[in-house]
């Protein structure tokens, strides 16, 4: 096939968005482009949108790659390829960039390799044995000695004497335990060395990860044995990125930036896979010089919706370690146990010395069916996840389903098998929906209830691969609702009615909500009468809950089921992932893993046809666009 009738089918086609043949159409009128450049802009463009940094040049086979240079070089205006003269488009790294993503990923590697500088010398200025002291009694040599090392005391060396670190790891591997007792053991230094305490602010990239998190950070700092006023410089609140960088409406400048820089020393980061390109620059570009930053999170989950796969970079070899020699001997100093050889090595760069992986799960058993499928899952070992997912696991269930309608039980209840002890349906949470407190009750009567609505309806998520279909967030939404009236547990089956669960689909600054918030709309008495308003989970630590009224909420979609993509950073006592009965190119061995590690106790999979979940699991995503991590 030619360019000219390969770009008319593009242009025609569906595959392309509108934005993409929107700038091939502007371009082709203002430079007169061949037609095989303006097929190169139209998938450079494209390739943003599957979430790709830039479109690597061996990915267009038409042409070499040579070729390919020889025909952008006839437009030095459009495409820079030696002199940088603020063309659109740029050619770099084998591959090419729109210039305000290469931006982007020049500003993420140039930081990255300052960090590695900075973390060195950082390194060299700490003393081990006062590093050893403060580690002791937060991370006690266990009685059975292991021959493993305990990697959150290792992850925590590793933080601790670097200006940039990542600390990874599955669900419940201890990230927040780790991070908690870094911030005690940063303090305790700063004491020691007769400074005043650190400045730090703890963020996350949606409200319910902030939630999550700020819970999570008050138990296990409970927990720890420190002194209260050492704990009392660890901060408990945990605020959006959006808001801690100051997001404007209508606006991609944030007031947070270079000129303006945030006023702190250290910013913990958690949820960090969710981080895309541009929300990682603009956070560097409001950083300051001196602040540490700590990235926490699971690389092997879903990468942003936007383009770039940070946290999966940054963490590509963390299994294997990658320490060097130095690194190890260092390390080893503060260990009960040595670093494995075989996490060691000559070749092992510069940022690979910054990053700690949690290997144990402390949340899930290892023998329990959670553990095993979400392993075999990451291990692609899709002949053992179907026959796991067949296997008779207290904590798993699967369930084969070509039409949701059919499972309205499953609904109600949230059992696929009688015996079920943890699972909780929808009438769970809408049972607490009805206990609504009297006409006459106080505001914090009325907030503690709708507070625990909200807690009952994270009992059971329904998380969908895809949008469209019989097994999409749309069609499940409209069955479920059509389920609930007809059992009697919902009084309308549209429209706003109470119980009715609610996700906001774009940043509503003015109400300060976010993409990716949830809240149910409830009837609550209002002085003296019955009102119906959305109760969403209140990210201010002094308040239970906000009340938003149903008629200011533009931007919203029912959420009995969700996208898995909108379900990172949120966890849920029964979750049930919901495949579609025929092939998607979303499918893929990531979102099967997001989906199983948003389950605290019971995993539930319905599936269409097996095959696709072989398929899924079989394909890993694969995402262009290095943030070059050879410093
Ligand atoms: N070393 C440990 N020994 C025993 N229990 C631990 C240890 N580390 C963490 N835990 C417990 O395991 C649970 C999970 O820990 P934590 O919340 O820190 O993990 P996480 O990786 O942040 O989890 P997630 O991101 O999945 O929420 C907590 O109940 C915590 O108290």
């Amino acid at each position: 096939m030619s360019d000219s009738e390969l770009l008319e089918l593009q242009m025609q086609g569906k595959d392309w968005r509108a934005l993409d043949k929107a700038l091939v159409t502007f371009f082709r009128e203002q430079q007169k482009l061949e037609p095989a450049l303006a097929l190169l802009i139209g998938q450079c463009s494209f390739a943003l949108a599957q979430g790709h940094l830039c479109l690597p040049l061996k990915s267009m086979s038409q042409h070499s790659q040579q070729e390919w240079l020889a025909l952008m070089a006839l437009y030095p205006d459009l495409f820079e390829l030696s002199e940088n003269r603020n063309q659109p488009f740029v050619y770099a790294n084998n591959a090419l960039y729109m210039r305000r993503y290469f931006g982007y990923q020049q500003q993420i590697a140039l930081y990255l390799q300052q960090s590695s500088q900075r973390s060195q010398q950082l390194r060299q200025a700490i003393d081990p044995a006062l590093l050893k002291n403060l580690l002791d009694p937060l991370f006690p040599v266990s009685a059975t000695k292991s021959a493993d090392p305990d990697w959150q005391r290792l992850s925590c060396a590793i933080a601790a004497s670097s200006s940039f670190s990542v600390i990874t790891g599955g669900p419940g591997t201890g990230k927040t335990t780790t991070v908690v007792k870094l911030l005690l053991v940063l303090q305790q230094l700063q004491q020691q060395q007769g400074a005043t305490p650190l400045t730090i602010q703890l963020a996350a990239p949606t409200g319910k990860a902030a939630v999550r998190l700020r819970s999570s950070i008050r138990t296990t700092l409970d927990k720890l044995p420190a002194s209260a006023e050492m704990k009392s410089q660890v901060p408990t609140d945990v605020s959006t990125l959006h808001k801690l960088l100051g997001a404007r409406a209508q606006s991609r400048q944030f007031k947070q930036n270079a000129f303006e820089p945030l006023a702190l020393d250290l910013l913990v980061v958690d949820e960090a896979s969710m981080l895309d390109v541009e929300l990682m620059a603009a956070l560097l570009s409001a950083l300051p010089a001196h602040a540490r930053l700590i990235l926490l999170g699971d690389k092997d989950q879903l990468a942003s919706v936007e383009a770039g796969a940070l946290m999966a970079e940054l963490c590509q070899w963390a299994e294997q370690g990658h320490y060097l020699a130095e690194t190890a001997a260092w390390l080893n100093q503060l260990s009960a146990a040595a670093i494995p050889a075989d996490l060691i090595s000559d070749t092992g760069k510069a940022l690979e010395q910054q990053i700690g992986m949690l290997r144990v799960s402390h949340r899930f058993d290892p023998q329990s069916g959670i553990a095993k499928l979400a392993n075999a899952v990451n291990a692609g070992h899709s002949a053992e996840v179907a026959a796991i997912c067949r296997a008779d696991y207290a904590d798993l269930q699967y369930l084969e389903a070509t039409d949701f309608k059919h499972l309205k039980q499953f609904v109600l209840t949230g059992k696929a098998k009688e015996e079920q002890k943890e699972a909780a349906g929808f009438s769970f949470y809408l049972n607490t929906v009805r206990q609504s407190p009297s006409l006459e009750a106080e505001d914090q009567v009325i907030d503690l209830w709708a507070q625990q609505v909200l807690a009952d309806f994270s009992a059971f998520q329904l998380l969908c691969a895809v949008r469209q279909g019989p097994m999409g967030v749309e069609q499940v939404n409209l069955s479920v609702e059509k389920m609930l009236h007809q059992a009697g547990l919902i009084q309308h089956s549209s429209h706003w009615y109470a119980g009715r669960p609610v996700m906001v689909t774009q940043n509503d600054y003015a109400l300060g909500l976010m993409n990716g918030d949830v809240g149910i709309c409830l009837l609550r008495p209002y002085q003296g009468k019955w009102m119906l308003a959305v109760a969403f989970a209140s990210e201010d630590s002094s308040k239970a809950v906000r009340w938003v009224l149903p008629s200011r909420l533009q931007q919203v979609e029912t959420a009995y089921a969700i996208t898995v993509h909108k379900s990172q950073g949120s966890e849920f006592r029964h979750a049930v992932l919901v495949l579609p009965d025929n092939f998607s190119p979303v499918l893929s061995r990531e979102l099967i893993y997001t989906g199983i590690t948003r389950a605290a106790k019971l995993f539930s999979l319905i599936c269409a046809k097996p095959d696709l979940l072989t398929q899924a699991v079989e394909r890993k995503v694969q995402r262009y666009g290095a943030i070059r991590l050879d410093s």
